[in-house]
């Protein structure tokens, strides 16, 4: 660490009313390199479970390295994973492979393949982990399409055959595909209209509730962080900054914060200052 970098805040509290919540995803001291540009420095970072964790920061502070951090498609330099209190970074082959299965993701663009049709698409990690009959495959897909609001009719299209919104929940219902209790998501409400990222949010935050699921969250999404996030976390000089309620952060003095939660866009979202 340089001599310009102020140190790590304390370790956030637990939510308010959360006695001793239990910590879901907890990083310490992550460090992310490439080439000479550092990334992330000695970053620390809790999510509880149950909560939905709201991620912002300037383009390019590292969000989304930060998500592959946590599902392993980045190595950090140095640092620690734990998902339910178990160091990912320790885990061989096998325990990684059933590890994984306690997470889905939803990429920016949906990253569903384009030469399967989306119920084969939500399929995939179920053939990954499960010998079962197409029948029961075909099932479970409905089911899973059912669950983020698609109709059976999606079940066979091809992804370039669905708008931006239902690509994006197809791939929330891949995600979903093994039930998992940790959803991490690269700012899902992205290039959708307003009504169409709002109807997408209220989806999240049903099926969060309803499944009780610990969500992490990129978004540059003002709205979403106003109507679904329990707390937010900031990313900025290479580490979490700041993390808590809206209102707490509304109280954090520091330029990019002021200017992010306290702008036109902010106050157009219904975020004000307490
Ligand atoms: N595989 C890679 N190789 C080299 N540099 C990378 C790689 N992945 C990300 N970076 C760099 O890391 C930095 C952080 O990228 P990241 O995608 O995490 O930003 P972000 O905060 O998610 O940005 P945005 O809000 O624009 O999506 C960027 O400067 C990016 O160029």
């Amino acid at each position: 660490m340089d001599d310009q970098t102020p140190p790590n805040p304390p370790s956030p509290p637990a939510p308010a009313g959360a006695e001793a919540a239990e910590v879901a995803i907890r990083l310490r001291g992550i460090t992310n390199r490439f080439g000479p540009q550092v990334i992330h420095e000695d970053l620390d970072l809790d999510v509880y479970r149950g909560e939905i964790l709201g991620v912002v920061g300037a383009s390019g502070s590292g969000k989304s390295v930060l998500l592959r951090t946590i599902i392993g498609l980045q190595q950090p330099a140095a640092g620690s994973v734990e998902i339910f209190g178990r160091d990912r970074l320790t885990l061989n082959a096998d325990e990684e492979h059933t590890a994984r299965r306690n997470w889905g993701v939803l990429f920016q663009d949906g990253a569903l393949f384009s030469s399967l049709t989306v119920a084969q698409n939500i399929q995939v990690p179920l053939r990954e982990y499960f010998d079962l009959s197409q029948d029961l495959l075909d099932q479970i897909a409905s089911y899973k399409l059912a669950m983020v609001g698609l109709s059976p009719e999606a079940g066979p299209k091809y992804p370039s055959e669905l708008s931006g919104g239902m690509r994006k929940r197809a791939g929330l219902a891949r995600a979903l595909a093994l039930d998992p209790e940790i959803l991490l998501l690269d700012e899902p409400t992205a290039g959708l209209d307003p009504i169409g990222a709002a109807n997408f949010d209220q989806l999240l935050a049903d099926l969060s509730r309803a499944l009780e699921l610990t969500v992490f969250l990129v978004t540059h999404d003002l709205d979403t962080l106003h109507t679904v996030c329990d707390r937010v976390a900031v990313l900025a000089e290479r580490r979490v900054l700041a993390v808590g309620t809206l209102a707490e952060l509304l109280q954090f003095d520091h330029p990019w914060v002021r200017d992010y939660f306290r702008g036109p866009r902010a106050r157009a979202a219904g975020i004000t200052i307490p």
